[in-house]
């Protein structure tokens, strides 16, 4: 837990802040502060006002009411520049870098020093060398930003900051694109930014993490403040219980079903490297009626290529993948991705992807155009070529109403969708199609905690009704709770095939980073 001792003083100060979007009151009379040198957290349920209230502080929304104070001085953020220039800057879930230039090049992006135009590139580069250093963000300067796993491209949203000079660093769910490895390091991180005397607004949905790293945790519901206490006077379960208002009850896994046929097999699966990655080498496995099986491994280790196999999106090099489904479909080094996708579709497979910006939305058309995803082909929804519209909408609505989704209705755009609601409208979206073999990446990614277990509820539901399920997380604790076995990759292997009862995280974790690396 972190030191609570030294007295701190209070650097941020929001209050009375109002602001609506529309009909929806996103932020009710909201004041916080946050003290120098030190954590704060906001936690609450998906939509309860968290992002927004850190756009106001970052300058991206403009609040209806209440003021901003920065180091004691008042201050009217128009845009984000003027919340940079009054030293405030906020790290993104989803990182902004343009791929084909440098890390170092990224990083002064903008704010670039020179003289009559011209940049200095020598001393830019040394300024964000020093900077790393100080910060101890080992990153690579000179290579391409699109080469570099998403935990550095994350240190390089944070050395963007720091080089624009921020006092107040917002990082918003910073931890839910990285491994557990990765977290310890961002966490370094903080405690380095802590020492350097930044004040530090995180938001984040795993409490244990906001337990272990901050100071104070405020927590919202509806768009206001529920409560807001130090870290000394918290506990997991009350700040559960403030979160989401009841006690969260642990998840039925039902008694385990007869195993019952095997609904995918995959066998002697061979691919090359898709990018830096190991690829994957003689992966076979195979998941059966009534099993919700876990795919554990740290990234880059080639479980994400195996999913991609799996679900169509890349042909093997050898071996073979069948779905033995509402119908039967085999995948082979001769398939082609772009007709695989919609056979496994209507063999029975659905698909979770793990990044729900990239395929999981469109994000400028409103939402009952992405219920239509994987459906076109249905003559409810789409007839020669005709969308039909009242249908779409319907299956919107329902998708919403089913989901426990906060949207104004099948009219949003996407884009105002706070980012849970928006994972559990592509989750319901998946669950609604009946899936025989549901394909999950990281299906609770930024779903607060109660919503989480109601998910793992109902990927337990889809195998209690004779279907199945691959769940891939990087959340231990996660697969432990829901899966019956486990499956961990390591270098391009699968090298643990586990029940549930005969796992532990000891297990897992040396599996995870090879040091039981005996193939299963
Ligand atoms: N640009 C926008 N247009 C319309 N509504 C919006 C917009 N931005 C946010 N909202 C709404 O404001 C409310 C608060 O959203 P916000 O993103 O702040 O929630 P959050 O607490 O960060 O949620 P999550 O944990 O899911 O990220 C939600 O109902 C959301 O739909």
């Amino acid at each position: 837990m972190p030191d609570q001792q030294s007295p701190a003083v209070s650097y941020v100060e929001l209050a009375g802040i109002s602001k609506s979007f529309g009909d929806v009151r996103a932020l009710d009379d909201v004041t916080v502060t946050a003290p120098q040198g030190r954590v704060t957290a906001i936690v609450g349920e998906n939509g309860a006002g968290k992002s927004t209230l850190m756009k106001v502080l970052s300058g991206v929304v403009t609040p209806d009411r209440g003021t901003v104070r920065i180091g004691g001085v008042e201050r009217h953020f128009r845009t984000t520049r003027d919340a940079t220039l009054a030293g405030v800057g906020m790290v993104y879930q989803e990182t902004a870098l343009v791929a084909a230039m440098s890390v170092w090049e990224n990083v002064v992006l903008g704010w670039e020093p020179g003289q009559r135009g011209i940049l200095r590139r020598k001393h830019a580069r040394r300024t964000v060398g020093e900077l790393a250093e100080r910060y101890s963000l080992p990153v690579p300067l000179d290579a391409h930003a699109g080469d570099l796993p998403v935990s550095i491209q994350q240190q390089v949203e944070i050395l963007k900051v720091l080089y624009r000079n921020a006092d107040v660093v917002i990082l918003d769910e910073p931890t839910s694109v990285l491994t557990p490895q990765e977290r310890e390091g961002l966490f370094a991180a903080m405690l380095n930014l802590q020492a350097e005397g930044k004040t530090l607004l995180f938001i984040s949905h795993k409490l244990d993490e906001v337990l272990a790293s901050a100071h104070h945790v405020t927590v919202m519901r509806h768009g206001r403040i529920v409560s807001s206490q130090r870290n000394d006077e918290l506990d997991r379960r009350g700040l559960a219980r403030s979160i989401v208002g009841r006690d969260i009850a642990p998840i039925d896994l039902g008694t385990r079903p007869e195993r019952g046929a095997t609904v995918l097999s995959v066998q002697h699966v061979e691919l090359g490297a898709l990018h830096e990655g190991p690829g994957i080498r003689e992966a076979s496995f195979e998941v059966a009626r009534g099993e919700v099986v876990g795919v554990a491994g740290v990234s880059g280790s080639g479980q994400h290529e195996l999913l991609q196999v799996i679900s169509g999106l890349v042909a093997p090099d050898a071996g073979t993948v069948v779905l033995d489904g509402r119908t039967r479909k085999e995948v082979d080094s001769a398939s082609d991705p772009a007709a695989t996708l919609p056979a496994l579709r209507k063999a029975g497979m659905s698909h979770i992807p793990a990044d729900r910006n990239a395929v999981g939305t469109l994000r400028r058309r409103p939402l009952w155009f992405s219920a239509l995803v994987g459906r076109l082909d249905d003559p409810e929804y789409c007839r020669r070529g005709v969308i039909r519209r009242p249908a779409a909408r319907a299956l919107a609505e329902r998708i919403i109403r089913e989901g426990g989704v906060k949207a104004s209705g099948p009219d949003a755009l996407p884009e105002s969708l706070s980012g849970g609601n928006l994972q559990k409208f592509i989750v319901q979206r998946e669950l609604l199609s009946d899936p025989v073999l549901l394909v999950a990446e990281e299906p609770t990614h930024g779903i607060d905690i109660g919503a989480a277990r109601d998910l793992r509820q109902k990927l337990r539901d889809v195998a209690a009704d004779g279907g199945a399920v691959l769940l891939a997380s990087t959340d231990l604790d996660e697969l432990l709770e829901t899966c019956d076995r486990i499956i961990v990759v390591f270098d391009g292997r699968i090298v643990l095939d586990a029940d549930r009862q005969d796992c532990t995280e000891e297990s897992l974790g040396a599996a995870l980073t090879g040091l039981s690396a005996v193939p299963a």
